[in-house]
């Protein structure tokens, strides 16, 4: 049994900050990288107590995402490959802002509330990092947490975030989820594509061409290491492939997604399709450039409705009866669940569509309700959960029936295979709607005219505390303060199409405000409007927002 003096002395290894307070965010903690040592190595004892906990393999991911270089952050991974349960946030902030000598108070309450019994017990933790300059010592600081309660641990060194929970997960389920390594990952991803990509034996070489941004992160280094596994499948012209510019500088999914643009500096020929992953690979974005030279993006609102309707429609030719549900935030594009729910419907292609809060883990939630729950969050980050259930019906569909049915079901089969279930993944996103494309022999602009985008903007409001907004109904209307609500209601009314919402961030000590509408002016002037009664009604502070 681990002693808590050495704990405590190992600890001071570790030092915190005095006052300096973080709080579990939408995705883990997020701050400067030389703030996070004490973070690092207090996840790794809170890792190692939920090892404890769960008898099971938990993850932790040293990664700060699409953040700047100079930060870095921390997120876990329960059993099955999901984020750690929010629950557990709780401890995760109270270990990560306890001061030195208040650290074993914190430990033992902890112990203490979830029963865990530290005697013969075996933990086991799963560390890797993404391309960070800070990255290797504050995984370091992890694996020193880990030992210093007396766990064991792995080291998978550079992996991108969803790789982590693939490992996690294909270890907890004993080799059932597939092997726990790189290899593995990449064998049986590779091989649910090709077997994909066979049923499109029509496909050109123009077709199996695909531009990706790696926004010069672990998600280049990793796909450059999977791409003779895809044995020409897919011919990848990778950039910011991390060789020259920097982590997220003015390329990757977030910097395309906000800034509706292209990555600084690629060259793209009219109706190339293009991608690009954020820092860590578990989101991506696809984009295009016309014969005009207009942008068009192909964000997580059009890969939900892309996927669902290539599943959708297997299921139709299967004759399988599965509820198949499409889950968006209130970010999702109004045209995109106006299309998910009307349009699908008039093209006998029902599926039920849900609103969750922001944040993968409220949407993952929702979407393990159903048989298949394909979720995304606008910015691209998303997946597709199969229950067990629906995995053993295409299972037998494929063994027991014939003809086009089973044509169909295995091709359900191979888009199981394909997804990993366990948390967004840009790598197997892309390969996914890669094969969805060459299967439905579809262009990238055949897949953008689905539907036509609201104008939209996103803006943000510094508040002196963002928490005196307080949201409901999956953060589309405000309850506090009073009066806000009213106000966005009166706003929204004068715009033709208009829809409006604002809710504090989970990362970024700001007010988000999100307008659309059907001009972009419109768009652009309702979220200057709301981002002016969020000033004047929950606290503004520094300057009023100007008109853009
Ligand atoms: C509008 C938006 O894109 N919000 C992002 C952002 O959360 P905020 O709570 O809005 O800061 O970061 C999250 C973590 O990466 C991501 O899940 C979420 O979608
Ligand atoms: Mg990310």
């Amino acid at each position: 049994m681990a002693q808590w003096q050495e704990v405590s002395e190992k600890s001071k290894l570790h030092p915190k900050p005095v006052g300096l307070v973080l709080q579990y965010g939408t995705a883990g903690f997020r701050t400067n990288a030389d703030h996070l040592d004490h973070v690092m190595f207090r996840m790794g004892l809170l890792a190692t107590l939920r090892s404890i906990n769960t008898k099971a393999i938990i993850g932790v991911m040293v990664t700060a995402s699409h953040n700047p270089e100079e930060d870095n952050g921390v997120k876990l991974i329960d059993p099955m490959g999901e984020m750690l349960t929010p629950a557990w946030e709780v401890y995760a902030t109270q270990l990560a802002n306890a001061e030195q000598d208040h650290l074993i108070t914190v430990l033992k309450d902890l112990v203490q509330k979830e029963s865990i019994d530290l005697t013969n017990q075996e933990a086991e933790v799963f560390v890797g990092r993404d391309t960070r300059s800070s990255s290797a010592r504050l995984s370091d600081a992890v694996l020193d947490g880990v030992t210093a309660l007396d766990g064991r641990s792995k080291d998978y060194g550079l992996v991108t975030t969803p790789q982590l929970h693939y490992m996690v997960c294909c270890c907890n389920t004993r080799g059932g989820y597939g092997k726990a390594s790189v290899e593995g990952y990449y064998s049986k991803l590779s091989q649910a594509f090709i077997q994909l990509t066979k049923s499109a034996p029509n496909r050109t070489d123009d077709q199996k061409c695909l531009l990706v941004d790696g926004a010069n992160g672990i998600g280049a280094l990793k796909l450059r290491e999977m791409e003779p596994y895809l044995q020409g499948a897919l011919k990848v012209s990778l950039f910011c492939d991390g060789t020259g510019g920097k982590l997220n500088h003015q390329c990757g999914a977030d910097f395309v997604k906000v800034q509706q643009n292209s990555p600084k500096g690629i060259v793209m020929k009219a109706g190339e399709r293009c991608c690009s992953f954020d820092g860590d690979a578990d989101r991506i974005v696809y984009y295009y450039s016309d014969d005009h030279g207009r942008f068009h993006l192909l964000d997580g609102d059009k890969i939900a409705t892309l996927i669902s309707t290539f599943l959708k429609e297997l299921l139709t030719k299967a004759g399988l009866d599965l509820k198949i549900a499409v889950v968006q935030t209130a970010y999702a594009n109004g045209s995109s669940t106006r299309y998910l729910e009307d349009t699908m419907k008039s093209l006998s292609h029902f599926v039920i569509v849900r609103c969750a809060k922001t944040g993968v883990k409220h949407l993952h939630h929702v979407a393990q309700e159903f048989d298949i729950g394909v979720y995304f969050e606008a910015n691209g980050h998303g997946t597709v959960l199969f229950s067990k259930a629906a995995e053993e019906k295409i299972q037998q569909l494929c063994d027991d029936s014939e003809g086009e049915r089973q044509g169909a079901a295995t091709l359900l089969k191979n888009s199981v295979d394909l997804i990993n279930q366990t948390v967004g993944d840009a790598i197997s996103d892309m390969l996914l709607i890669e094969a969805i494309l060459a299967i439905k022999g579809m262009t990238v602009q055949q897949w953008d005219a689905i539907y036509t985008d609201l104008p939209n903007r996103q803006l943000k409001v510094k508040v002196s505390d963002r928490r005196v907004i307080d949201t409901k109904d999956a953060e589309r209307k405000t309850v506090s303060p009073a009066g806000l609500q009213e106000a966005i209601d009166r706003l929204v009314e004068r715009h033709q199409d208009g829809r409006s919402f604002v809710r504090p961030s989970g990362t970024e000590d700001v007010v988000r405000v999100y307008s659309e509408a059907a001009t972009q002016e419109s768009a652009d002037a309702l979220g200057h409007e709301v981002s002016l009664a969020v000033y004047r009604l929950a606290g503004g502070v520094g300057g009023e927002p100007k008109p853009l």
